[in-house]
């Protein structure tokens, strides 16, 4: 089984930003579709970038259904912001683990941002706690991951659910052989380190065409049509939630480096400690951790010192008339003065 190391090599690049910067472009790039709260989720990973003084920009495929405040609030925190059209998945939808997950298919479409060398994806659901720039770095002609863990029941209809096979514990419940060979290493596709490519992006579209709908909707997908040059990554690249309870073992919380909120009930911005697993104390230190990154006003880009009273009054869940309440405000305060005197 292929080591969870990252492969060595001594990178000779300049070590001058501005050169490397126009040798080798590179962006972090996450995906909002919908008009729901997962805006908090990106404004969270754009803070914690910026925490963990990345080099890189983050750029947002934002799909037609986002409103146009989430687009300013977005654009306030100096995300670059790209429109893409979704990507559809074959009929017969019905085959997946989770309803939602046919928007995922439209996460194919950052192949097309051929403007950067390579980019590393991250879901919107994830925080960056300390920098990962050097993934950059790594030898080209890959795709970088961290190994998924198939124990939680999202999982339930999957084979290795059902013999109680993970890739996580491969000797604890070994792969019978009557059932063929043993599945490929899997990655999530939460995190990511890839390189846009028109070809390949063709490519994508034309086999997604012809490739039936499964479980994990897109996730899947990407893991059968890179397996070829799937490399996996320490999961301190990716803490996929449910390998604190399920695989404590293989986790030192004090190397992780960055964490996926994926867990049932453990998105930091709604999470109440109700659902399964989510009163843990370890939970509960990471999903502050998280909302002390989103709270922290320092974090905000340099042109968004009017942000935190736009996105306050849309919290309030004004929504659009927030604009006319400053309006009103802004109105009274620079005229009031004139119009008493
Ligand atoms: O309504 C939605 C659902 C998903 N996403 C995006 O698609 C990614 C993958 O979905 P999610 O993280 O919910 O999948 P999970 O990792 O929880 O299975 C999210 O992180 C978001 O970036 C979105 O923008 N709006
Ligand atoms: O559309 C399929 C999704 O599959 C993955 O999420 C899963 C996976 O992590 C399972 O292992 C968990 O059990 C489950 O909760 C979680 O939703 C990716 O994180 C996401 O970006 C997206 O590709
Ligand atoms: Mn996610």
């Amino acid at each position: 089984m292929a080591p969870d190391t990252i492969p060595t090599f001594d990178s000779n690049t300049s070590t001058d930003p501005v050169k490397q910067a126009s040798i080798s472009s590179f962006a972090y790039v996450t995906v909002l579709a919908n008009n729901g709260d997962r805006w908090k989720g990106v404004v969270g990973v754009a803070k914690g970038l910026r925490k963990a003084k990345s080099k890189y920009p983050l750029v947002v495929a934002i799909l037609p259904d986002v409103p146009q405040h989430h687009r300013k609030i977005l654009d306030s925190h100096g995300c670059i912001l790209r429109e893409i059209e979704p990507v559809h998945p074959p009929e017969n939808q019905n085959q997946f683990s989770t309803k939602r997950y046919v928007i995922n298919y439209s996460k194919l479409r950052i192949w097309e941002f051929v403007e950067y060398s390579k980019m590393i994806y991250l879901d919107g659901d994830i925080q960056v706690f300390h920098n990962v720039d050097d993934l950059f770095d790594m030898p080209d002609g890959y795709f970088y991951a961290v190994k998924d863990c198939f124990c939680e029941k999202t999982w339930s209809s999957s084979p290795q659910y059902k013999i109680g096979y993970c890739q996580q514990c491969p000797d604890k419940v070994k792969w019978p052989a009557e059932m063929g060979p043993k599945p490929p290493l899997y990655f999530n596709a939460g995190m990511f380190v890839y390189e846009p490519n028109l070809s390949t992006y063709q490519d994508l579209l034309k086999t997604l065409k012809v490739t039936p709908p499964t479980l994990f909707a897109e996730q899947d997908f990407l893991n059968m049509f890179f397996r070829d040059v799937y490399k996996p990554i320490p999961s301190d690249y990716n803490l996929v939630m449910a390998m604190l309870w399920r695989h404590p073992e293989n986790i030192n919380l004090d190397e992780v480096k960055v964490v996926h909120y994926c867990a049932a009930g453990s998105k930091p911005w709604r999470h109440t400690g109700e659902e399964e697993n989510m009163d843990r104390e370890d939970i509960k230190i990471l999903v502050q951790k998280w909302r002390d990154i989103y709270n922290d006003e320092s974090l905000a880009s340099s042109g968004s010192e009017r942000q935190p009273i736009m996105e306050a009054l849309y919290e309030a869940g004004r929504g659009p008339c927030c604009y006319t309440l400053l309006f009103c405000f802004s109105f009274m305060f620079f005229c009031l003065p004139f119009l008493l005197f």
